[in-house]
């Protein structure tokens, strides 16, 4: 039989709530709204499924600080983690938010209502205090001090929920199950014994052995449980995730594991968090679950030191194992030892035995050059997915930015460049020359620092766009402003590449070479704020490389950029 859920009910508020849903969501129409954040409807999902369980709202002020201080609800329950509705005090003047009013809660992608909240109170919380207990320390390196500080709002509305309808998921449809249809998965299944398995990350042969080792021991069934809510940032995305998922679950033997995706926004709170993960998991009908080592740790703190002891998270939940009311699995990571060909839990590796691992960066760099990565270490079925997700550097997009001066010779070397690109074949290459994105993209506007900041935003958004389809983007704009040019590498490079070439010949050359005689007009007054004249030019100090065309070719400096592609594994063969 599946678990009890904690408190004794499955909270599953559309079940509850079914015969009034078309009421509700009529009198959504007329209520005040809140638009939820990313984090919130990750919460909201888990209260309506009951995946949250006892919890039917948002916690109340007299909640919120019993949780905080003591690791309960006020009615004395277990419960580590606040689940809070955060507020700005704009939201709460404009949508009148009081105690006894009704809210419709709006998923933040399409307005869709998808509860009714019943205000109970509105409360500052105290912070400096929720990070301290909570997390362990008032660090901004902890991503969840950093969002209760920067992220989070001013005050918590506390309320409980009326369900309208669940979030719309468009991926991996199939494979999200609410705890009331896992239980009736189980159910279907004859699973009595379940091992849930908890991760955030790709899973390779350690992990499948990891598991299969916890269920021989428990004699269970195996639940891959992991999180695809929000995880820590910088984890691989969870679209390759479940891919690699997918691609493991056909070496489990036939009836052993089934996988489910759990919308969980972590806030990777170490021990607490892996309370909270347990109680997730018995709400989830689980019996059993898998504590590893360091569980859903945040990494280092700004002193450089972990947050939590690496064993941390198993004490605690050992402390608690009673109330918790699931059968908690300790694990030690599993190492591979090469003299015998297997994995062995490393604590039980004998003495002077030989073990090897790939480390997450180790794999990354692997992934990022395109060296092999050992089927000792991972499947590959598995390391194909990642492949087509973290393809080597001479598959990824880049953007070449050019910046300098009207007539500087930019835009020669911008064609010539994509012409030397174009005998590559391997990426398409789109230049976005001035005059085009000037016409296409920015033709409103004209050359006030602000528009001009617009115009580079709007470029650096299509080249993005472009580097993360894996093209090559040549912008060639002035782009003057550092701040601008700054801002269009932080959008592009979270995508590829991202090289700034300042094209830095001198104003009295490029007056000389101005053909059109522009800098005559401008400086007779016909154009106003033209660069170099009467509006600034600031200089790049943070170029990748510099150029000056009174003492370089176009096909010299074109050259110099591919050398440096050249030197990053851009274009050539890895
Ligand atoms: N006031 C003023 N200042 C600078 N440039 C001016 C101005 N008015 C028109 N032009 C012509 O517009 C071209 C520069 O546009 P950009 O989009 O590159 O400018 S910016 O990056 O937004 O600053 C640039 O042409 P190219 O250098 O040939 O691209 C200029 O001839």
């Amino acid at each position: 039989m599946a678990n009890t859920p904690h408190g004794g009910v499955l909270k599953d508020l559309y079940l509850r709530d079914a015969d009034k849903q078309t009421t509700l969501a009529a009198e959504a129409e007329t209520l005040p709204s809140i638009v939820l954040t990313e984090r919130q409807l990750c919460d909201l999902e888990l209260i309506l499924n009951g995946g949250f369980s006892p919890l039917e709202g948002f916690l109340n002020q007299k909640d919120y600080e019993s949780v905080v201080e003591k690791m309960r609800l006020a009615n004395g329950l277990l419960w580590t983690i606040p689940i809070t509705l955060d507020v700005s005090k704009e939201q709460i003047e404009e949508s009148k938010i009081a105690p006894s009013k009704r809210i419709a809660l709006l998923d933040p992608r399409d307005y869709t209502a998808l509860a009714t909240l019943t205000v109970e109170d509105v409360y500052k919380p105290n912070k400096v205090k929720e990070a301290e207990l909570v997390y362990g320390a008032n660090d901004l390196a902890h991503p969840a001090v950093t969002y209760l500080h920067d992220i989070a709002k001013e005050f918590n509305v506390g309320g409980t929920l009326e369900a309208i309808q669940s979030p719309s998921h468009y991926d991996y449809v199939a494979n999200r199950y609410t705890p009331t249809e896992l239980r009736a998965h189980f159910k279907k299944l004859q699973w009595t014994r379940v091992v849930a398995f908890q991760t955030r990350n790709p899973m390779h042969r350690a992990h499948r052995e990891l598991t299969v080792r916890a269920a021989r021991q428990r004699k269970a069934h195996l639940l891959i449980h992991p999180v695809v809510g929000l995880t820590k940032p910088g984890d691989i995305d969870h679209y390759t995730r479940v891919r690699v998922y997918k691609a493991l679950m056909p070496k489990y033997p036939n009836g052993m594991a089934e996988l489910s995706l759990l919308p969980l926004a972590m806030r990777m709170g170490g021990p607490r968090e892996a309370v909270w993960h347990a109680l997730i998991r018995k709400n989830h009908g689980v019996t059993h679950f898998i504590v590893g080592r360091d569980h859903a740790g945040p990494g280092k703190n700004s002193q450089g030191v972990d947050f939590y002891g690496p064993y941390d998270a198993q004490i605690l939940v050992e402390e608690y194992k009673n109330e918790i009311g699931i059968e908690i699995v300790p694990f030690q990571m599993v190492t591979y030892s090469p003299d015998t060909d297997e994995y062995i839990p490393a604590d039980e590796v004998p003495e002077g035995v030989k073990t090897l691992n790939i480390s997450g960066t180790e794999l990354r760099r692997r992934l990022k050059t395109g060296l092999p990565i050992p089927e000792w270490f991972s499947y590959p079925e598995v390391v194909r997915v990642l492949r087509q997700s973290h393809p080597p550097r001479n598959q990824q997009g880049f953007t070449i930015f050019f910046t300098g001066l009207h007539a500087s010779g930019k835009n020669a070397i911008a064609r010539a460049l994509q012409v030397s690109l174009n005998q590559e074949y391997t990426r398409s290459v789109s230049l976005l020359a001035s005059e085009n994105s000037r016409a296409e993209l920015s033709s409103e506007l004209g050359f006030s620092k602000r528009d001009r900041d617009i115009n580079i935003a709007r470029q650096a958004f299509v080249a993005g766009e472009l580097t993360r389809s894996g093209a090559a983007a040549i912008v060639a704009p002035i782009a003057p402003y550092n701040d601008a040019r700054n801002a269009a590498k932080k959008t592009i490079e979270q995508f590829g590449g991202f090289y700034l070439v300042h094209v830095a010949t001198p104003l009295e050359e490029c007056i000389k070479r101005d053909r059109d005689g522009i800098y005559e007009r401008a400086k007779r007054g016909e154009i106003k704020e033209f660069t170099g004249l009467d509006a600034p030019y600031e200089v790049p100090t943070n170029a990748d490389l510099t150029i000056d065309i009174t003492q370089q070719s176009v096909s010299q400096a074109v050259h110099e950029i591919i050398l440096l592609l050249e030197k990053d594994g851009y274009i050539g063969s890895a």
